[in-house]
């Protein structure tokens, strides 16, 4: 049995409505490795029998994943993740963007694991220390708490788990590697990526 569907079925989303201002062309289809760095996260959530792409319709074709376009287009990753609990139907959401190509099927087998029976979130922490909320678990009932923030004015992703309700992962560093500018990609060339697994 895959991680996606030990205890109940997990759902995946891909929030990938943004920009890239400051990559400077659509980061989602650089590429590393020979795929686009989209694919590369695809991959990693393969397992999950329902599989959400958050976009404008027809920004990209990826085969196995369903569009479901912004509530609230350009409004960020919060926006983009209460789009995606809006359309799960499972307990637990796996949540993440374009930009982590170094995500595993291993790192997500890692944070289902981790869930308890109170969590509302499992997030992992990066190489500072910090919880990453851009590659995580969430339980569908945050949708509230989400829609609540958004409508009070609030874009921070990382306000979306409560920190009192959230389990945190360490060991998974290399995983969470973020491609944000061109100099980010070129050092993932030039490095390569050992990602545990
Ligand atoms: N659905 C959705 N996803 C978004 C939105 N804005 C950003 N994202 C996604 O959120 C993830 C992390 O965002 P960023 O790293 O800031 O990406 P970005 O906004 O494209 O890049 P910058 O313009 O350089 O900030 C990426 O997967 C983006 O595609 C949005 O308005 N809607
Ligand atoms: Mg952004």
């Amino acid at each position: 049995m895959s991680w996606a569907s030990h205890d109940g079925h997990i759902t995946a989303a891909i929030t990938a409505g943004g920009l890239s201002s400051r990559f400077g062309s659509d980061k989602a289809l650089a590429l590393w490795q020979g795929r686009t760095l989209l694919s590369h996260v695809a991959d990693s959530l393969q397992d999950c029998p329902t599989r959400l792409l958050i976009a404008p319709a027809g920004k990209y074709v990826l085969s196995g994943w369903e569009m479901v376009p912004d509530t609230r287009p350009g409004e960020g990753p919060l926006a983009g993740l209460e789009a995606a609990l809006a359309h799960t139907t499972t307990e637990w959401l796996a949540f993440t963007g374009v930009d982590l190509p170094g995500l595993t099927p291993y790192f997500w087998a890692k944070l289902a694991q981790a869930r308890t029976p109170d969590a509302l979130a499992v997030l992992p922490l990066d190489i500072h220390g910090r919880p990453q909320p851009l590659a995580g678990l969430y339980r569908r009932k945050l949708l509230a708490r989400v829609t609540d923030l958004l409508e009070a004015g609030e874009r921070r992703l990382k306000l979306a788990a409560p920190p009192g309700s959230s389990v945190l992962v360490g060991g998974h560093s290399p995983a969470l590697r973020n491609v944000n500018t061109p100099d980010d990609l070129a050092a993932l060339l030039a490095e390569g990526l050992d990602t545990g697994q």
